[in-house]
């Protein structure tokens, strides 16, 4: 099944032309990637990889090096700016911006690409401005200051910005940024759900690894050294490329557990019997106190976890029990 992309480019050179003290700076040349609709997609890259720039060039706020962005089949310096704001809502981090605005004056912002800035807002746009609100559980703050929310809220309130302007590709720079766990749970699953139940096409560019790694269709990593990658996030997964792209001489990727993992200097072997959770977490353990863990069951060490209180230490023959991974280092260190 060939599906249609909403946004593409090939061959396309993003970076910053020269100025009066500065040469050309070339991030990327020859790119290619094709954005789709019904998904969430999630861009990765270290810092300064160049994430802001792409999704700059994306939504028409730089102009690339060379090439173009093809927006619904047309490039997209042929669209007026009018249009561009019809067809792509652009999320950015600021969070000084629209202190002075409440909730529902910020989101209404959203249909002025329908109604000039001087017009009138409808029923209608009331309407579609309310249920952005709802979209992302914001409306019960609808008269309060942006500048009084908190970094959550006020992301939830750019993304109702996004949803009012009704557009179907919303490209966002890191919401998540700035969040806890739970509101960067929330806010990235709000996403997705958006993606598939309102058809909608989103970008986003995050640090957050395993959370894109749950809740992205798509993964775009963006390296350097490497360029740029595209795929169906466990593909990416099986290729090593988050090895390889996010990767370096300290932390790994642990396919395993879906997370980077430090790169321990291991000393000795020890072989570990222990099934689910206490496996994962004895491995954790024992990875962090240089030890690695070795298949061979002949090993002159080894340790088999029963339960986090039942662990049992077997050397040259003689068994050692403890109770807790607190006596279990102790104990490991004396043996
Ligand atoms: N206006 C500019 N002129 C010249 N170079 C710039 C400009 N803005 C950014 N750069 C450079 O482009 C590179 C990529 O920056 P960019 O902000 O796109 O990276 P990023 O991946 O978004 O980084 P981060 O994760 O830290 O936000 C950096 O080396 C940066 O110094």
């Amino acid at each position: 099944m060939k599906r249609q992309s909403i946004i593409s480019a090939r061959g396309l050179s993003i970076g910053y032309p020269k100025t009066k003290g500065r040469s050309t700076s070339v991030l990327y040349e020859d790119m290619s990637f094709d954005l789709y609709s019904g998904e969430l997609t999630c861009l990765l890259g270290s810092n300064g990889a160049g994430k802001s720039t792409l999704l700059r060039t994306l939504t028409a706020l730089q102009s690339p090096l060379k090439g173009s962005v093809i927006l619904n089949g047309k490039p997209i310096i042929q669209y007026s700016e009018q249009e561009v704001s019809m067809l792509i809502g652009l999320v950015l981090t600021d969070k000084t911006a629209s202190g002075g605005l409440t909730v529902s004056e910020l989101v209404a912002l959203g249909r002025y690409p329908y109604t000039g800035f001087f017009g009138r807002l409808s029923k209608h746009d009331d309407a579609i401005i309310n249920k952005a609100m709802s979209d992302v559980c914001i409306i019960h703050k609808r008269d309060e200051y942006i500048a009084e929310l908190s970094d959550g809220e006020r992301q939830k309130v750019m993304i109702a910005k996004a949803l009012a302007q009704e557009c179907p590709i919303i490209i966002l720079d890191e919401p998540t940024a700035f969040l806890d766990i739970v509101n960067r749970i929330e806010i990235t699953n709000l996403l997705h759900n958006l993606a598939v139940s309102q058809n909608k096409t989103i970008l986003l560019s995050t640090h957050d690894i395993e959370l894109a790694l749950t809740l992205s269709d798509q993964l775009w990593l963006l390296s350097r050294n490497k360029g740029l990658t595209c795929g169906v996030t466990e593909d990416i997964i099986f290729s090593d490329s988050i090895d390889q792209f996010l990767g370096n001489s300290q932390i790994s990727f642990d396919k395993h557990s879906g997370s980077f993992v430090t790169k321990h200097q291991a000393k000795r072997d020890i072989n570990l019997i222990a099934e689910g959770e206490l496996y994962y977490w004895a491995k954790n353990f024992l990875q962090r106190n240089g030890f690695s863990i070795s298949e061979n069951t002949d090993a002159t060490l080894s340790l088999k976890v029963i339960s986090a209180s039942e662990i049992e230490v077997v050397k040259d023959g003689s068994t050692y029990s403890t109770s807790s991974f607190g006596e279990l280092k102790i104990l490991l260190s004396q043996l």
